[in-house]
Order: C-alpha cells, then structure tokens, then sequence
C-alpha cells in the first residue's frame, strides 16, 4: 500500500485545510484495453472486452447501463479490487494493481464496522494512514455531511441515508483524488435518494475528488454527471459517450428542462436497446 504523508490538520480548520494527499488537484483516470473474463461453472463469461476509457482529475463521471453489463466489474478494477485478464488502468500515470488510498469507495450497501461508533468509522483510514489528527479529521467530515451530534452513535442507530452519508465521510476521510461509487443511494426511498443527490453535488464542489458512479437511474447519472459512459453487454464494454452540457450549479428543477428532457431521450434509447439485446438471449434475470 501505497503510505501518503501525514498532514496535520486542526480541528477548527476550515475544509480546505483537510489533510492533502499529494495528488490534490489530480485523480485521471485512464483505462487501457480492459479485459475481464470470470470463470464460471457455464464456462467463460467475459464481462468486459476491450474497454478504454479517460476520466479527468475532478470530473464526474457515471457509468450507466442494463443489468450484468459490467458497470461494477470496471469500478472495482479501477478501484485494484478486481484484476483484469487482459490491458490496464492506471490513475495519474501509475498502473493500479491493488487497492489504494488514492481511491476512496462508497458501496450500496454501507460497508461499515458495526463494532464502531460513528467517529470510530471514520476516523480509521485516516488513522491506518498515520495522519496527526484522525479524530479532528473525522469530526470535521461528519459536520461536512451534516452528521454532528452522531458522532458516539453506533451504526446500526441509523437510517439507511445516515449510514451513506457515514460511508461518504469514511470514503472523503484521507481526501482521496478519487472516489468511486457503486450504487450508493440505490436502498434509498426517492426523497432521501434525491437529498443525497444535492448534498453530493455540494461535498464534491468542495473536494474535487474525481467521481466515478454507477447507477441504473438515468435521472440520477444525468443530474450528477459531466460526462455519462452508456454501457452495453455481451460482451460488456462502453457503447457511448453522453456529454452532459447543463450548466453548474444544478438544482432539482434541471429535471424539467429541456436540455435534461433531451439527453434522457437519447440514453433512453440506448439502454432500451442493451436491454432488449438481454431479454433476446435469454438472460433477462429480473435483477
Ligand atoms: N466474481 C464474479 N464471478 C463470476 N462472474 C462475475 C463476477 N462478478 C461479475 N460477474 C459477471 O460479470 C458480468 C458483469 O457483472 P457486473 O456486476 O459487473 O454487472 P453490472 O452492470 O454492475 O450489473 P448490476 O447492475 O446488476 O449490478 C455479469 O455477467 C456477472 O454475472
């Protein structure tokens, strides 16, 4: 694992004085001919063939697309959880091969300790890391995220939307130049799932984390997104890309624009199409 410097960051500090990793300010992402085949009972089931993509430090970018087409399988090898069978990703020139500080993850379903508190969860990477105040850090992120006051809580208190936004404070913690997202507001009913929508948009506007988001709602990748990579499957790869032009800041009310209207119209086209390819070949599974 890769050691970043230990910052000493204060606790009345303001956001930009969080701890910085050397990579402040970077975070591109490249992939490179990516090729993942799983072995399964059936055979070979490649889940991705030949996929290259760029992501820029600091941009948002979502992966969208039917069910099994791969969106996970490329986040986690971006993420050094999955190893490719074939080609490469590398983030700001270095080939990732393992998990890594530089990339903070958010799952869908919150991955944190149950044995500890609140402050506990996310003052341990920044800990792990070695920073000066891990504790000042995380109090800090859990006012970012709007959870002061939950700090001696245990996870298991909260709701659904709580503990994301713990994960969020967790993954944000050691002030990673990437953050890679999994779904993270998919167990969420519609009106938190919106919330957490605008108060992502608002965090990232502070850390300019490059962002890479999975996520089946179109909605959801067009509200957030830069730049949407449409997914296809068999075999799983980018079909493509979607520039998002609306303006930022973005509100709710985008929703009803007609630059919004137009790009929902154009994916949803697309991914109708992926769909239909499933259900064609038999593998519609209802997931
Ligand atoms: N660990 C694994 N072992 C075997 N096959 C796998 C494994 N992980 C993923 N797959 C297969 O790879 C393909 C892509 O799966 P992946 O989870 O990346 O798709 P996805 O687009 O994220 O799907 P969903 O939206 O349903 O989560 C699927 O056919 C899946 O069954």
């Amino acid at each position: 694992m890769n050691a970043l410097p230990a910052p000493t960051p204060s606790s009345a500090a303001p956001l930009s004085e969080l701890p910085v990793t050397e990579d402040r300010g970077s975070g591109r992402i490249a992939g490179t001919d990516l090729t993942v085949a799983f072995k399964s009972r059936a055979g070979r089931n490649t889940a991705l063939e030949n996929v290259s993509f760029a992501v820029g430090g600091g941009e948002f970018v979502a992966l969208l697309g039917p069910s099994g087409c791969g969106k996970s399988t490329l986040l986690n090898v971006i993420a050094g959880i999955v190893q490719p069978t074939g080609g490469s990703v590398a983030i700001d020139g270095v080939a990732v091969s393992r998990p890594q500080p530089k990339c903070g993850v958010v799952f869908q379903q919150h991955s944190l300790f149950p044995w500890m508190t609140v402050l506990e969860n996310v003052a341990f990477g920044p800990q792990m890391l070695g920073f000066a105040d891990p504790l000042g850090a995380a109090r800090k992120l859990l006012r970012t995220v709007g959870l002061e006051g939950y700090e001696a809580a245990w996870p298991e208190s909260l709701s659904g939307g709580m503990k994301q936004r713990v994960g969020i404070a967790r993954a944000l913690a050691v002030n990673p130049p990437v953050l890679l997202m999994d779904e993270p507001f998919g167990a969420l009913d519609a009106q938190t799932r919106s919330i957490m929508q605008e108060e992502l948009l608002k965090l990232w506007s502070e850390f300019h984390s490059t962002i890479v988001f999975v996520t089946h709602d179109i909605d959801e990748a067009i509200f957030l997104s830069d730049r949407i990579l449409v997914m296809k499957t068999s075999p799983g790869g980018i079909r493509q890309e979607i520039v998002v032009d609306i303006p930022r800041p973005r509100g709710p009310e985008v929703i009803g624009s007609e630059a919004f209207r137009r790009i929902r119209q154009r994916i949803f086209g697309l991914i109708r199409e992926e769909t239909l390819k499933v259900f064609r070949a038999g593998g519609a599974s209802g997931s």
